[in-house]
């Protein structure tokens, strides 16, 4: 396949509500659309990059300038680019895995449109919808996070998870247990603690969680694995697991006995099935985080999520759980569950009038 070019493409997209996490609070994402254009068809990918670098060292401004200077040239130049050559071509730029994620989702879209098969059958999948787990930020009180939680329930999601932080965590979870009995419930600490904090982390262990996820530091694998034999809730790292590389470093350290994949964060969602194929090998779960994706990345990751490995509901959440209005046809909760496209490629296009009206800038790169 022979790109014309890539069409960038800012997207700004304000949040129905603030979502705060231990690392600050977003209330607008600033998103980066790319447009893979060949003869043949044109495929979207979503960079996941947030603003600032408060989450990844990536960021949005730094997506763009990496893929303008470094990651489209070569790209470009491919006489006959094949979707499984991308990452290769990629890869003497080091790190700028979600920028490189968003080149690899498009030229990958384009290529199975052009063929007429869709993300799921691409990737594996296993399953026709997937369920559906939802995340809840910090809130200013508990009174506050259980008037949310409810309503999700109401929703029909089936799965909880809380962020925490230090003072936020053991009264929230508390609360949230003692309120709606055996939910299944999980926390993100978002690398907030150290392993100073393992006594209170301890105490979530009565309280039934599914999984911890991100305790510590991204490059806290060692660390990770000792607060791991302290606890009896199963560590989860998300960070920390930027390749698949470091997703089998951390399983033989004992680091992490669940993974949560995030296609953005490991460099595409070619990567993510390899840590997907790389855990079931060693019997060590998965689920699909989120990135507050548009329906472009959502109808991405819900492909993803239905391959046999991921076991748990994922942060495949309704579009409605961020925007009062997606770029694509929302995503909405049918049972708890959502959909997964059948459709060539992702399935889903966006409604260009939409589009137009939320892109904040647009650059060309090509011939
Ligand atoms: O449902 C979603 O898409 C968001 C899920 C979520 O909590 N993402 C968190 C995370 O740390 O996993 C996040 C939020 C904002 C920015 C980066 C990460």
């Amino acid at each position: 396949m022979k790109l014309t070019g890539f069409e960038l493409r800012r997207v700004s997209m304000p949040l129905v509500a603030p979502f705060r996490t231990s690392f600050g609070v977003e209330t607008e994402r600033d998103i980066l659309v790319a447009r893979a254009v060949t003869p043949e068809a044109e495929g979207w990918g979503e960079c996941v990059a947030m603003r600032e670098p408060l989450y990844s060292p990536e960021y949005v401004d730094g997506a763009v300038d990496v893929i303008r200077r470094f990651l489209a040239p070569p790209l470009l130049d491919a006489a006959d680019l094949h979707p499984q050559a991308v990452a290769g071509r990629l890869e003497p730029v080091k790190g700028h895995q979600m920028a490189k994620a968003a080149l690899e989702m498009a030229v990958l879209d384009a290529w199975l449109r052009a063929r007429g098969e869709s993300f799921g059958t691409h990737l594996g999948a296993v399953h026709d919808r997937v369920p559906a787990g939802v995340s809840v930020g910090i809130m200013d009180t508990v009174e506050q996070l259980l008037d949310v939680v409810e309503g999700y329930l109401d929703e029909g999601y089936l799965r909880i998870k809380l962020k925490i932080r230090p003072g936020w965590d053991v009264a929230p979870v508390r609360a949230v247990r003692e309120r709606f009995g055996d939910v299944l419930l999980q926390v993100d600490a978002n690398a907030a603690y150290t392993l100073a904090d393992a006594r209170t982390l301890a105490r979530l262990d009565g309280f039934d969680l599914l999984l911890i996820e991100q305790p510590l530091g991204e490059d806290d694998l060692r660390q990770h694995a000792e607060l791991a034999s302290l606890l009896r809730t199963p560590v989860c790292l998300d960070e920390s697991i930027i390749s698949a590389k470091a997703a089998a470093d951390a399983i033989a350290l004992g680091a992490a006995r669940v993974i949560n994949i995030k296609p953005g964060r490991v460099g595409g969602y070619l990567e993510a099935r390899r840590i997907h194929d790389l855990c079931r090998a060693h019997g060590v779960s998965v689920w699909c985080g989120g990135m507050l994706e548009t329906g472009l990345g959502r109808a991405a990751n819900v492909a993803l999520a239905a391959l046999p490995g991921f076991v748990l509901p994922g942060d495949t959440s309704a579009s409605g759980r961020y925007y009062d209005e997606d770029i694509t046809p929302p995503f909405v909760l049918e049972n708890g569950y959502v959909r997964v496209p059948d459709g060539p490629g992702l399935g889903v296009e966006p409604i260009p009038d939409v589009l137009r009206e939320r892109t904040t800038a647009t650059e060309w790169l090509g011939s």
